[in-house]
């Protein structure tokens, strides 16, 4: 049996972060190697986070996976060139610069970032194309709720899903409500003549994301050097 590989956490004190620090132990081909944050702390569970100026230190990892900001996403990112690393992000909000950049790693490193780490996302992504090649007529529009700590909007996902309805050859339009405590609802709603249809996902909690990236980081272990999506690691249509 191969030693267990050694996450890197980017993100841990976070919402997302504290989700990844409490199921990682249920997959048994990883070990935490670091959690990091961009303070230093301990989490509930009492492990050791890093704070961000002490990046360059951290112990020996072979797959990141970070869920920050997109401020903090630069440094994560060269970390992982300097050693080599493999990246999993579900960082959104991301520049122009920072996916380009995400794409010239992948020369060099496996990387795999999602807007939505959940398999049901992906699949909404791939019937939003269809129905907008089956309706070209209708108006498209795609709503997300989310909680109201959540800084970017759209969100990474509803600007996913507007590329799936533009590759269906459709024209979306996007509306991002911000407002309690919604862990992520995301609706892409085609208007025709008398009628209606519509494509809902709603995350019932964050585990089904910190599950995907983990099942992420396992997967992306074993790929050369690319630019992967959740359809490469789920067997789904390419994007
Ligand atoms: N792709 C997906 O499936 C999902 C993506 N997301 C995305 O993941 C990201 C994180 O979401 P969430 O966990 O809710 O956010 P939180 O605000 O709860 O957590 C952000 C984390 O990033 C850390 N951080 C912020 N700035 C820096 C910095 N400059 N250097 C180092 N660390 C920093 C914070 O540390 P500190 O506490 O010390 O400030 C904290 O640990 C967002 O972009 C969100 O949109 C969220 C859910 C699912
Ligand atoms: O910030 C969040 O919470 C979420 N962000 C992702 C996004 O921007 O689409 C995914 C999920 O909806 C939760």
């Amino acid at each position: 049996m191969s030693d267990p590989l050694r996450l890197l956490i980017h993100g841990a004190t976070g919402r997302m972060g504290a989700a990844l620090l409490r199921l990682q132990p249920d997959v048994p081909a990883t070990t935490l190697g670091a959690a990091v944050a961009r303070r230093a702390g301990t989490s509930a569970a009492g492990v050791a986070i890093a704070g961000v100026d002490t990046l360059g230190d951290v112990p020996a990892f072979e797959v990141a996976i970070d869920f920050s900001l997109p401020d903090a996403f630069d440094a994560v990112l060269d970390l992982c060139l300097a050693r080599r690393a493999a990246f999993v992000s579900g960082t959104t909000g991301l520049s122009a610069d920072q996916r380009a950049r995400l794409r010239a790693a992948a020369r060099q490193l496996p990387v795999l970032w999602a807007a939505n780490f959940s398999p049901g996302a992906a699949l909404l992504a791939d019937l939003a194309r269809r129905a907008a090649a089956a309706l070209p007529q209708w108006d498209c529009d795609i709503v997300d709720i989310h909680h109201a700590h959540k800084k970017d909007a759209p969100s990474g996902t509803a600007l996913r899903l507007g590329d799936a309805v533009a590759a269906g050859g459709g024209q979306p339009r996007y509306a991002s409500i911000r407002a309690g405590d919604v862990v992520g609802e995301h609706t892409v709603q085609f208007c025709g003549p008398g009628e209606r249809i519509e494509l809902v996902h709603r995350a019932a909690d964050r585990d089904v994301f910190a599950r995907g990236a983990l099942r992420a980081a396992v997967w992306l272990a074993r790929q050369p050097p690319g630019e992967y999506t959740m359809n490469d690691m789920l067997g789904l249509t390419p994007d």
